[in-house]
C-alpha cells in the first residue's frame, strides 16, 4: 500500500489520507515528501510546553532523529523551554509543511535523551555551531550583541582545537507520542484528519471532523 499521494503544486489534494494502523510509516513518507519539496528545514517543528502554573509558550525546533520510541529535538536545558519541559515534562509538537499543505501534531510526554546521544549529537555539529552553543546562556538577557560575540571569542579562545566539549546542560529531549495527528487540506475546507492514540504497545486510530 501507498502511504503517500503525489502532490499537485500549489493546488489541494484530491485523495485524502489513507487508512493505515500505526502512525510511523505515515510520518516517514510525508516527511520524506517535505525534504524534497520544502525550500529548507523541512525538519522544523513548532514545539509548545507549558510552566507548571500552565502558562504555555511555543518557538520553532529543528527535529534530530526519530524511532519507535519518539521524536529528538536538542536545546539548552537553562533555557525557557528547557526549564518548563524539566519542571513539567509533557509537550506537543507540529509540523506544517506548506508547499504540501500538510500538518503532523504529536503529543505526549518528554525525556532526556542519554548524555551518549547528546555527546554523540554534538560532536556532529559545526565547530562554529558547537562554539555559539558553549556561549549562548539561551533565553538568558543579553546586553548587547557585543557581549555576546566577545563571549563566542573567548570561547574560541580557550578551545582552539577541534575538541569544544558539550555543555552538560546542552542535551537533547525525546517525546514519546501518545498522540499523533495527521491533517492534509482538502478543497473547500473538508480536510483529512487522521488521529492515533496510544493503547499499550499499538494504537487506535479514527478521523476527526475538520
Ligand atoms: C527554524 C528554526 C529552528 C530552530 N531550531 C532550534 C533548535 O533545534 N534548538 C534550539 O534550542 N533552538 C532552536 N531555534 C530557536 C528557538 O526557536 C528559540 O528561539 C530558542 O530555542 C529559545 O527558546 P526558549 O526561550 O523558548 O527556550 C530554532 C528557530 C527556528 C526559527
Ligand atoms: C540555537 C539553536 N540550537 C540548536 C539548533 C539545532 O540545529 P543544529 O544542531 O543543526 O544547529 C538550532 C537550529 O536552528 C538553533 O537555532
Amino acid at each position: 500500500m501507498s502511504l503517500t499521494t503525489e502532490v499537485p503544486a500549489g493546488e489541494a489534494y484530491a485523495a485524502g489520507i489513507p487508512d493505515t494502523d500505526e502512525p510511523y510509516g505515515l510520518f516517514e513518507a510525508w516527511f520524506a515528501e517535505a525534504a524534497a519539496r520544502e525550500p529548507n528545514d523541512p525538519n522544523a517543528m513548532c514545539l509548545a510546553t507549558c510552566s507548571p502554573d500552565g502558562w504555555p509558550s511555543a518557538r520553532m525546533v529543528l527535529l534530530k532523529g526519530r524511532d519507535d520510541r519518539g521524536f529528538v529535538f536538542y536545546t539548552n536545558e537553562h533555557s525557557r523551554k528547557g526549564g518548563e519541559l524539566l519542571a513539567n515534562p509533557r509537550a506537543a509538537l507540529c509540523f506544517h509543511w506548506k508547499s504540501m499543505r500538510r500538518q503532523i501534531r504529536i503529543e505526549g510526554e518528554v525525556e532526556r535523551v542519554t548524555a551518549g546521544e547528546s555527546d554523540a549529537y554534538f560532536a556532529s555539529r559545526s565547530r562554529g555551531s558547537r562554539i555559539s552553543a558553549v556561549s549562548s546562556d539561551q533565553s538568558r538577557p543579553l546586553a548587547s550583541r557585543a557581549e555576546f560575540e566577545r563571549r563566542v571569542a573567548e570561547t574560541e579562545a580557550r578551545y582552539p582545537g577541534e575538541d569544544v566539549p558539550r555543555p552538560p546542560h546542552w542535551g537533547g529531549f525525546r517525546l514519546l507520542p501518545r498522540m499523533v495527528e495527521f491533517w492534509q487540506d482538502m478543497p473547500y475546507r473538508m480536510h483529512d484528519r487522521l488521529v492515533f492514540e496510544r493503547a499499550g504497545e499499538g494504537w487506535t486510530t479514527g478521523r476527526l471532523f475538520p
